[in-house]
């Protein structure tokens, strides 16, 4: 079935966008693949290195060339309890490459960093700057081109993306994405709010909040929200890095290791020395890149990747812009409600239907690219399925259901939940924004309030323990954008903003910095471009200021006489604090050269 009239159109936009830039790249990974099995360009001293701790077997056929060796980028480590399955994966996939007649060495490990352990804390002014480094530190491992293949084990918020990067910047390579699955479900995460709200207002104490904080993380796995951790396992299962309905499989089930155990044997069977070649650079197409963005609207995901998916996309070649998003987000209907989107977690996603029941509704009216490659061979047809294990301990995949298990959870695409994604971009005398409305009520969708300026989240957090906010405004918090700060998540703004808009205030947060993919009920213009660093509109806003910020018109405004605010002088803040302490000192160059949030706030471009 042919897409959609309007996704073709976005889709063919992108591609005559970004002609010359994927023209060139996939040149690049076409000459980089034609140099055939690539330890054969190592002299004996780079391949005597590389083998050294191998097994004789395995020394000689690493010395040959035809046996594939399956390169393992691993982001293990104990903070994520997404990541902390991943210390048992290299031995499973090392064992089924050899049951495959391959070889497994772990090319390189990268950092990873935990969102919710360093969310608030000055950790975070390096979270979206450890994108960049874990593409570098991946290229590090693949570097040191021993191999025909690459698995990455990688879940987390900007782990994913990073490591996505680094697959298309070796995109000569076949190249495997395999997740640990999402921890099982705790307290929901709507108890979990209401009590952080509860500590807000100073109405529970810190040992109540820490037991329902506990309740809610409490084992390995994914949390189990629909953050950008969740949106980049529904990425990669779309846009065919995993393997059909491997995305929401528990860790330390059978079903998962099984699933790690063929993601291997795939990675090994789709190398130049196969017959289902599958470099990434060629698999990962501007029809993948729009696949995932039609997902990210489907399921109500994470508006990290308005920032992400421009810096992946930029990876292969393709020019991606916000207007491209935002266009698509007005087709594509809402049929996930997944919190922060509704009350259900990714458990219960999955248990519903999962990713096999959203692809074939999407694909059932034309809004997804069929005609794509995946890991898994040819069309995403094959990705309307549930993975099971048979008698025999295999992965066995059955048609996902025509219906849904839970039609509050999962609609049907003939009866969405929302008409649209609610992922937008916002244009005005502010510059370029974006805003999440899945799920902010639709009441507020439009906000018209004074500002109050903030330059600092503890700023804002100290005048509501004060009692000073009790009202309706527009919280403008500046100098948070990437050259600031590296473009930190407010997330914890969330709970006293929730407290002032439950007690029926007009409230929004207008700011050049970034929300958690948990956020969402406050609405927030977040990623304003260009930054108050950069001199900024932003930066001449006023305490009171009427600010507009309409998500139906798609439009942030600030209410001033053009000329009047046009005569303003952009305020310049002293970030002297965020330039050390907690590693910051270390990110002194990325803030000096990061790119813009619209075009994904990268070092690389
Ligand atoms: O999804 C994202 O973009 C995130 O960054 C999620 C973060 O991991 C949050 O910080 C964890 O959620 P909280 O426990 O509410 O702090
Ligand atoms: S989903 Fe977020 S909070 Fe949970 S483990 Fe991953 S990075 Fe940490």
């Amino acid at each position: 079935m042919a897409a959609h009239s309007s996704i073709e159109a976005i889709t063919a936009r992108i591609v005559e966008r970004s002609k010359p830039l994927r023209e060139a790249y996939l040149d690049r990974v076409r000459r980089a693949g034609s140099r055939g099995p690539h330890r054969a360009v190592l002299s004996c001293g780079n391949l005597a290195h590389g083998f050294a701790v191998c097994s004789p077997a395995e020394k000689a056929a690493l010395a040959g060339d035809v046996v594939p060796n399956l390169g393992i980028i691993t982001a293990y480590n104990d903070m994520l309890s997404a990541h902390q399955p991943y210390e048992t994966f290299p031995p499973i996939i090392r064992e089924a490459a050899r049951e495959a007649g391959g070889i497994a060495q772990v090319a390189g490990g990268v950092p990873a960093m935990c969102d919710g352990v360093t969310q608030g804390q000055p950790g975070m002014e390096l979270s979206l700057f450890s994108r960049d480094a874990i593409a570098m530190a991946a290229g590090i491992g693949l570097s040191h081109n021993m191999f025909d293949a690459a698995v990455f084990l990688g879940i987390c918020d900007k782990i994913v993306p990073g490591l996505v990067i680094a697959a298309l910047s070796f995109g000569h390579l076949p190249s495997v994405f395999i997740p640990a699955g999402p921890m099982t479900s705790g307290l929901p995460n709507d108890e979990k709010s209401r009590i952080r709200q509860l500590y807000a207002e100073g109405k529970v104490g810190r040992a109540e909040l820490l037991e329902a904080e506990s309740k809610s993380y409490h084992g390995p796995g994914t949390c189990t929200f629909y953050g950008t951790a969740n949106s980049n396992q529904m990425l990669m299962e779309i846009m065919g890095f995993h393997m059909p309905g491997a995305s929401f499989v528990n860790p330390g089930t059978p079903l998962r290791d099984a699933l790690t155990k063929e993601a291997a044997k795939r990675a090994l069977a789709i190398t130049a020395l196969g017959n289902e070649f599958t470099p990434a650079g060629e698999m990962i197409d501007e029809r993948s890149i729009v696949n995932g963005i039609v997902g990210l609207h489907a399921t109500g995901g994470s508006t990290n990747h308005t920032l992400h998916l421009v810096a992946m996309a930029r990876a292969a070649g393709i020019k991606l812009t916000w207007q491209d998003i935002s266009d698509l987000s007005d087709v594509v209907p809402l049929i996930a409600r997944v919190y922060p989107n509704g009350l259900a977690d990714v458990n219960h996603f999955h248990a519903a239907g999962g990713m096999g029941f959203l692809i074939k509704q999407l694909l059932k009216q034309g809004l997804l690219h069929d005609d794509v490659r995946t890991v898994f061979g040819q069309g995403l047809e094959a990705y309307t399925v549930e993975a099971k294990l048979d008698a025999n301990g295999q992965v066995v995949r059955e048609p996902a259901p025509e219906e849904s298990g839970d039609k509050k959870v999962l609609a049907l695409i003939e009866t969405p939940f929302q008409s649209n994604g609610g992922l937008k971009m916002l244009t005005g005398n502010l510059g370029k924004a974006v805003i999440k409305i899945s799920a902010v009520k639709p009441e507020r969708h439009i906000i018209e309030a004074p500002a109050i300026v903030f330059h600092d989240q503890q700023e804002l957090q100290d005048a509501f323990k004060r009692g000073e906010l009790n009202r309706d405004f527009a919280a403008v918090v500046r100098f948070q954008g990437p050259k600031a700060n590296g473009m930190p998540e407010l997330h914890r703004l969330t709970p006293p903003l929730g407290v002032l808009q439950d007690r029926g205030f007009k409230v929004a947060l207008v700011t050049d910095g970034r929300m958690s993919g948990a956020s969402g009920k406050v609405p927030a213009a977040i990623h304003i471009t260009p930054e108050a660093s950069d001199g900024g509109p932003i930066a001449k806003i006023r305490d009171g200021d009427i600010i507009r910020l309409d998500a139906i018109a798609g439009t942030l405004e600030v209410l001033v006489d053009a000329a009047e605010f046009d005569a303003r002088t952009p305020v310049v803040a002293d970030l002297s604090d965020n330039e050390f302490g907690m590693g910051r000192e270390l990110f002194a160059a990325f803030r000096r050269n990061v790119g813009h949030a619209d075009q994904g706030a990268s070092v690389f471009a």
